[in-house]
């Protein structure tokens, strides 16, 4: 089945968590559309860019797009965004069944509320584990101030921190306590807007549930939780996870995770749904939603109670959950039992010239204006440093401290790795600047990878235990704070790649690194992908 989709992409003003502010919304929508479709689906998205001054491109966050790699929605890297007055056409197939994100992948824009689910169903038929009715979960924060001034604080010398957001979103609505702000502000602030009332999730006693999960955070990872039910993970990442039950679902930004929901609770009222800010200090009050035990009415007498969530500084249990996560056999392939080539990837926080900024094996990541793939495909000069991205770090460096030479240098390097081979990618953590070693989920495109482990301390090939025996596959991951994640995957998908903390924040800052493999395989460039940087003189009348 095709899905034939146009959106058309605005700016309006919302009252999400009833503070008044633009908001970028979808055929008037944040979130925006639903994807709901089956496994070998096509899709077909026209996306009107409205925004009057700004671009957009929109990346399909988990779906691999195999052989597609100029329709992954990331500016810079496989396409040029779209202008204003302009439009680009996404074509993709959902090749494998389970739950997904879209959203922006142009400058900090995703922080503007352009974002959505896509859920992929199995074949009718197909062999799946489960089959429950969904519920559909979006998880987001939210800032008062534009994304625009984001980019600009951040960028700017000294360094001005964004800080923590103000609310924190279940789909789509929150509630900011007018009260707080300033007598000059209160009139941005309706408490009243029918946009910040909770949201209802809607369910029949005795029943199971399967309730797909995908935060969308800018910059806060979460715990999710509902009062007085236990949840059942049975998928990350449109993979099945052997099962596990959890009273709170740890979910970084990035991240989809379905869990089972029976309603085997007393029948006669409703049920508070939390989330809120793990792995920093929180400053952001917790979110709410309202599980809605039907016929029962929303009123007083029904009231539901928020669960408070676990501690926000419990990493050992934070790391605990991500150790649990193990791939369901017979669905998740086995890793191949060697590697071809190991990356050690050091994350810093670093300065370049006195600005801030994120940087891994001391280079902070400057994406060019002409895209990796159009310059790699026609051989446009001038785009992109040619010498390789560094492999490896010193690893006499101590994790534990801020080093007493801070500064990095910027790059447009890349790492070029040979086709369809096995490759590891070693993410080591360190303290920042900010005093602390930060939790930062690294997200790969175009590929699933294997997460083979996580440790404290210093990565020790001799002593660390990797999973090989039936790890998860999945697009999006933690590395925890002073801390190793290890990961293996194959490059056999043509093109280039994104590989980048999904803070949005640290991913502006540098904070990314781009795999490069097969890429004499691609296609030529669409016509739609070129038009900007160096692109132009390159396009045929
Ligand atoms: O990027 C960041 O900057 C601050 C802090 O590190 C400032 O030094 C912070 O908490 C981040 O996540």
């Amino acid at each position: 089945r095709t899905h034939n989709l146009t959106w058309k992409v605005t700016y309006e003003y919302k009252y999400l968590d009833c503070f008044k502010k633009l908001a970028i919304a979808i055929n008037g929508q944040t979130p925006g559309p639903h994807i709901n479709a089956t496994r070998g689906d096509t899709i077909i998205v026209t996306v009107l860019n409205n925004l009057l001054m700004e671009n957009v491109a929109i990346h399909w966050h988990g779906i691999r797009q195999l052989g597609n790699g100029w329709n992954d929605g990331t500016d810079s890297v496989n396409q040029c965004a779209a202008m204003p007055g302009g439009y680009f056409t996404y074509q993709f197939v959902v090749d494998q069944a389970g739950t997904y994100m879209y959203h922006s992948h142009y400058g900090m824009q995703k922080s503007s509320g352009l974002y959505g689910l896509i859920t992929v169903n199995p074949l009718l038929g197909e062999e799946t584990p489960y089959h429950y009715e969904d519920r559909e979960i979006i998880l987001s924060d939210w800032y008062h101030d534009s994304a625009y001034e984001h980019a600009v604080k951040l960028s700017s010398k000294p360094y001005v921190w964004i800080g923590e957001p103000q609310s924190l979103l279940i789909n789509g609505r929150g509630r900011y306590q007018c009260e707080l702000l300033g007598v000059s502000n209160r009139d941005r602030c309706n408490g009243s807007s029918p946009e910040c009332t909770p949201d209802v999730v809607k369910v029949k006693p005795e029943q199971t549930y399967r309730f797909r999960i995908a935060s969308l955070t800018s910059l806060s990872a979460l715990s999710f939780q509902i009062e007085g039910h236990k949840m059942t993970v049975v998928e990350t990442d449109g993979v099945h996870v052997v099962p596990f039950v959890t009273d709170n679902l740890y979910i970084y930004s990035g991240e989809t995770y379905s869990v089972l929901v029976t309603t085997d609770q007393n029948h006669s009222r409703n049920y508070g749904i939390s989330i809120n800010v793990i792995a920093r200090k929180p400053e952001t009050p917790n979110g709410f939603a309202i599980l809605n035990y039907e016929p029962n009415p929303l009123d007083a007498q029904h009231l539901p109670q928020p669960p408070p969530g676990p501690l926000w500084n419990d990493t050992d249990s934070q790391r605990n959950q991500s150790l649990a996560i193990k791939g369901l056999r017979g669905y998740v392939p086995a890793p191949p039992k060697t590697a071809d080539k190991v990356l050690h990837l050091l994350n810093t926080q670093n300065t370049v010239n006195g600005y801030k900024v994120w940087a891994v094996n001391n280079v902070s990541h400057a994406l060019p204006d002409t895209p990796y793939l159009v310059a790699l495909k026609l051989n446009i000069p001038d785009v992109f440093d040619p010498t390789p991205a560094p492999e490896d770090y010193d690893h006499s460096y101590n994790i534990y401290e801020i080093p007493e030479n801070t500064n990095a240098t910027t790059s447009t390097s890349i790492y070029r790795l040979p086709f369809n081979k096995t490759v590891d990618i070693i993410l080591q953590n360190a303290k920042g600047m900010g005093g602390d070693s930060e939790t930062h989920p690294w997200h790969l495109h175009g590929h699933n990878f294997w997460v083979l482990g996580f440790g404290k301390g210093k990565f020790n090939p001799s002593t660390a235990s990797l999973n090989l025996e039936n790890p998860i596959m999945k697009n999006t991951v933690p590395l925890f704070p002073y801390g190793w994640t290890a990961l293996r995957f194959r490059t056999d998908n043509p093109g280039i790649w994104l590989f980048h903390c999904h803070i949005e924040a640290h991913f502006y800052l540098g904070m990314l690194v781009l795999f490069e493999s097969g890429s004499d395989m691609v296609t030529k460039p669409p016509q739609q992908n070129m038009g900007c940087g160096k692109t132009k003189n390159y396009i045929n009348p």
